[in-house]
């Protein structure tokens, strides 16, 4: 990011900032409600442009990259139709789609849900058809955005199970989370915002053991911070 400011109708949301994400990850996004979490993921995935400043890639091509949101986006059909779908929209040859899907659906654990309507799957089984379909596409980043904040402990476990297993396969993670425990759990580093600002981008134990900003430390001590 090159000095991105995202602006709605003259007010400024997010930025100036200026960062680099060059290390291996994951890298969780912390930040009170209203923060500009959810803006600097979007921004980050080219679903909005910066008002100011611009975001590049450090390839010549942009890598390819997938997103999971907080409430899946899934396509009124069946769950295996919602992967065959994103294969075909990124130009995989029809006659590998039908093992690539089945693959994913049996690694996420939803080969009997095949057939059924996505849009019935509890949000659960939801979430993990958007992290099949986004497994399926071998994405070089994958953005998460709060994935689980909708979920029971059973289900968080599945997805933070999964982030890691992108982490491994060498996907690079850019996640945000409200949960402190989960993002120790899985951060390489922290990227903190309040207000709008980045305040602090950190290997995760500095940010967990001796947050440098005031704003960060009252977050992760528990205080509100606006
Ligand atoms: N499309 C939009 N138009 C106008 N304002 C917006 C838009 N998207 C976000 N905002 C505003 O930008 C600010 C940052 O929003 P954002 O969703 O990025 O916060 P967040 O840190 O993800 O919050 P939360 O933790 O509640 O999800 C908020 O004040 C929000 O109201």
């Amino acid at each position: 990011f090159d000095g991105v400011a995202y602006s709605h109708e003259e007010r400024l949301l997010l930025g100036p900032c200026s960062f680099t994400l060059d290390g291996i990850g994951p890298t969780l996004v912390m930040g009170p409600n209203g923060a500009g979490k959810s803006l600097l993921l979007r921004l980050a995935h080219g679903l909005l442009f910066p008002t100011e400043g611009r975001v590049t890639w450090s390839s010549d091509q942009k890598p390819r990259q997938a997103m999971v949101f907080q409430q899946p986006v899934l396509l009124r059909r069946s769950a295996v139709a919602n992967l065959i779908h994103a294969l075909a929209v990124n130009n995989v040859p029809r006659r590998k789609r039908a093992k690539l899907a089945f693959d994913s659906l049996e690694r996420f654990g939803l080969t009997a849900c095949a057939k059924t309507p996505a849009r019935v799957l509890s949000g659960g089984q939801q979430q993990r058809l958007a992290l099949a379909r986004a497994w399926v596409l071998s994405p070089q980043v994958l953005f998460l955005d709060e994935p689980t904040s909708a979920l029971d402990p059973a289900a968080i476990k599945a997805v933070e199970a999964a982030v890691r297993e992108f982490h491994q396969r060498g996907t690079r993670i850019v996640m945000t989370t409200h949960d402190i425990h989960q993002a120790r759990r899985l951060a390489g580093d922290v990227l903190f915002l309040s207000g709008g600002k980045v305040r602090e981008h950190t290997p995760a134990d500095v940010f967990f053991d001796a947050p440098v900003s005031p704003e960060a430390q009252a977050f992760i001590t528990g205080e509100l911070v606006e």
